[in-house]
């Protein structure tokens, strides 16, 4: 019988147990030092409603775990995506990342219970000014849990089978990449429940597609819209048969992506993220800064030689 401690980033000591006694009879083994593997660290992702695996090295897989109602965005969920990805921006193993969703579809927006519970707020007696702190708060975190995706420092690859609608499309509109199935649709429905999209569909979806006109057709419409024309505007860039080539294409994309240096992955998702919000210049003034400091990492040696020698390189975790 063994027992493993860490007593540091990355060092673990081996005990082993003695037979009647598992603390005095403890006979301490060689303090050894090894490379933490993804599979470590899964228990630091303990939550209800996402699935957190890691299916290849440096590569993390989260599903939206709620199938019985269709992976609607209830409390919980809101609440564990945000702290799922700054958890997964702050793990140093992770490089890439796949979201998708388990059971008949990947998301059917959010959870309608709670949005009726947030519709009491409106008519209880408080005052307004209370109302209106609760409703600012309760937005402002929905939209902090959704803008998790983007503010992750490595890339996000969302892989949409059967349905996307509502804060469905705000979520993955904070991704970098998204796939979907060929049976998948998607649907700005916020409008036909009477209320305006608020926690980023409005500000990422029209740059995403960058048909201004589209974007408002379909924001202002709730028009549901196919695989083939998501692919023809822009908004998915693959489609797949059937949901098992999505997830095993959307893994092997992370796969590729994990490959390559974190140092400059983290700065090319910075860096895209910025010049889409500022100018050129301001652009170019944002990765001189990066890359005054990048320039000097051991990550660019070693995918010069490794690219001279005609062999892959190994970065160290970042
Ligand atoms: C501050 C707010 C910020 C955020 C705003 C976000 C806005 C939005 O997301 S707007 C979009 C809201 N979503 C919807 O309007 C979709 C509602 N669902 C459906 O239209 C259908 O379920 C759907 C077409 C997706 C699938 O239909 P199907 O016949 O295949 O399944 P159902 O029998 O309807 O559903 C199965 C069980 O799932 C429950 N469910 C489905 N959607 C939701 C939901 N959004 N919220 C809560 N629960 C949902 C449904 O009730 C069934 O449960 P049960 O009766 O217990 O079997």
């Amino acid at each position: 019988m063994f027992r493993i401690s860490s007593v540091g980033k990355h060092t673990y000591r081996f005990y082993i147990l003695g037979q009647n006694s598992l603390v005095g009879n403890i006979a301490k083994c060689e303090s050894i030092r090894r490379q933490s593997t993804s599979a470590d660290n899964l228990a630091n992702y303990p939550y209800k409603s996402l699935i957190v695996s890691s299916p290849k090295k440096h590569v993390f897989h989260v599903e939206i775990n709620r199938p019985e109602k269709l992976n609607a965005f209830n409390k919980v969920l809101w609440r564990e995506m945000g702290e799922c990805f700054a958890q997964l921006g702050e793990d140093s193993l992770c490089r890439a990342v796949v979201l998708s969703g388990q059971g008949k579809l990947f998301t059917a927006g959010i959870d309608l219970t709670d949005l009726t519970e947030l519709g009491s707020v409106v008519t209880s007696d408080d005052d307004i000014a209370k109302k209106c702190r609760t409703l600012f708060k309760t937005i402002t975190h929905y939209q902090n849990s959704l803008s998790s995706l983007e503010e992750c420092p490595k890339p996000v690859i969302a892989a949409v089978h059967g349905a996307c609608i509502g804060a469905g499309i705000d979520l993955i509109s904070a991704a970098d990449v998204r796939y979907c199935t060929s049976d998948a649709w998607f649907q700005i429905k916020e409008v036909e429940l009477g209320l305006a999209a608020d926690v980023g569909t409005l500000q990422r979806f029209p740059k995403t597609i960058g048909s201004s006109s589209v974007a408002r057709e379909l924001c202002f419409t709730a028009r549901k819209f196919l695989s083939d024309e998501a692919v023809k505007i822009g908004f998915i860039s693959r489609v797949f048969p059937d949901k098992a080539g999505l997830v095993k294409s959307a893994l092997e994309l992370a796969e590729t992506i994990a490959k390559k240096s974190p140092v400059a992955m983290q700065t090319t998702k910075e860096t895209l993220n910025y010049s889409r919000d500022h100018t050129v210049e301001e652009g170019l003034k944002f990765i001189a800064g990066r890359n005054m400091a990048f320039l000097q990492s051991a990550d660019l040696m070693k995918a010069a030689m490794a690219m001279m020698n005609k062999e892959s390189a190994e970065f160290s975790d970042y």
